[in-house]
């Protein structure tokens, strides 16, 4: 185990609640902005790109949860910024008890090394002129793993956690010599190799050939279970994510608009943004092929004038006029660790 920055005593076991003990919290995120500034030449800031805009989750030790929403929603954004590569505007992220934004060197050194990362493009993610075994050996020895015969050891227990064989054979490879789904194994050996306690999958099975998708989103839900690691699966593909995450958070224009348990937000999709979603998403079933599915009309909003009130009330069949369109929707109380942002709902 790597040196940590969060205390030894806390519980990895997996979670029961969404409301969890402080103790049991590994990152929190709390009314999180991340916004980009938009330059005009010469003339300073011409306004921003509300890619975050209030986001609120806690993630517990080893808990598994998925951030679904489609392309330019702000997926990519909170991940940077939960990976450090992006500026708070405003609010806060957590990690054990600190405030990420505040730590520096050494401290920051140890938050990047107890966080792995698994990017959508195995092939972009690797230095094309590096072997498998100096992929594998760089974090080990930028953390100060200074033994040869150690770091030789890690490598070959995280090639096997990933089931690439044998593994011998593997560590001379350079990466345009492997599969993509070969490929994805090392990224993810790779974002292992230093024990941590959170990894964060932006889309990690996007660009993968059908086939294989299952297999690895299967092999980093038993790494996630082995290891007690918490996991942020990023993804717009909700077919997915059942089979991976104890929770699912629905993201639409910058802000989480339904939290709930996976198979509650499955049973009792509540956000007509989240019905919009579960309708488009594809199933397996020769049926489909006969059905004719209604998915409300329209366009994500332009994040640098996002319209008032809900985001979503442009596209939404159910907007109630002079409330949707004027007030920002809290979240509202479905059942049990089950939230909505939507008016609808109003006690
Ligand atoms: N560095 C940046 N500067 C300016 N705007 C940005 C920057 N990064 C992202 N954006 C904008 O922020 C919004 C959210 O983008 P983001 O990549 O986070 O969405 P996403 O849901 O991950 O989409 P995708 O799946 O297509 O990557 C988009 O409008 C995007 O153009």
């Amino acid at each position: 185990m790597t040196d940590s920055i969060i205390p030894e005593n806390v519980s990895t076991a997996p979670v029961s609640t969404a409301e969890k003990a402080k103790s049991d919290v590994l990152l929190s995120v709390e009314d999180l902005r991340v916004w980009f500034e938009l330059r005009r030449f010469g003339f300073g800031i011409a306004g921003y790109v509300h890619a975050v805009d209030g986001v609120n989750f806690q993630l517990a030790y080893g808990e598994a949860i998925a951030i679904v929403g489609e392309s330019g929603c702000g997926k990519s954004s909170l991940m940077r910024t939960i990976l450090g590569l992006n500026k708070i505007t405003k609010g806060r992220i957590t990690y054990g008890g600190q405030s990420i934004a505040d730590m520096r060197g050494e401290q920051l050194r140890k938050y990047r090394s107890q966080v792995g990362y698994v990017q959508q493009d195995p092939y972009g993610a690797m230095a094309p002129f590096m072997s498998v075994e100096r992929i594998l050996e760089e974090p080990l020895v930028i953390n100060t793993t200074k033994n040869r015969e150690e770091r030789m050891k890690r490598i070959e227990r995280a090639l096997t956690e990933v089931k690439v064989s044998p593994v011998l054979d593997f560590l001379p490879k350079f990466p345009h010599m492997l599969s993509g789904g070969q490929q994805q194994r090392i990224v993810i050996a790779r974002s292992m190799i230093l024990d941590p306690k959170l990894m964060v999958a932006d889309e990690p099975v996007s660009m993968l050939d059908a086939s294989v998708r299952v297999e690895i989103l299967k092999l980093l839900r038993s790494l996630q279970e082995k290891y007690k690691v918490a996991v942020i699966y990023i993804t717009h593909d909700l077919s997915t994510v059942r089979y991976f995450s104890r929770r699912i958070f629905v993201m639409y224009a910058g802000n989480l608009v339904e939290k709930a348990r996976t198979e509650d937000l499955l049973r009792n999709a509540s956000h007509p943004y989240t019905k919009a979603l579960l309708t488009g998403t594809s199933e397996p079933d020769a049926n489909n092929a006969y059905s004719y599915k209604d998915v409300p009309p329209g366009e994500p909003p332009n994040l640098i004038k996002p319209p008032a009130g809900c985001r979503f009330h442009p596209r939404c069949p159910f907007i109630i006029k002079g409330l949707c369109d004027v007030e920002v929707p809290p979240d509202f109380e479905i059942e049990s660790e089950h939230t909505a942002a939507c008016w609808l709902y109003k006690k």
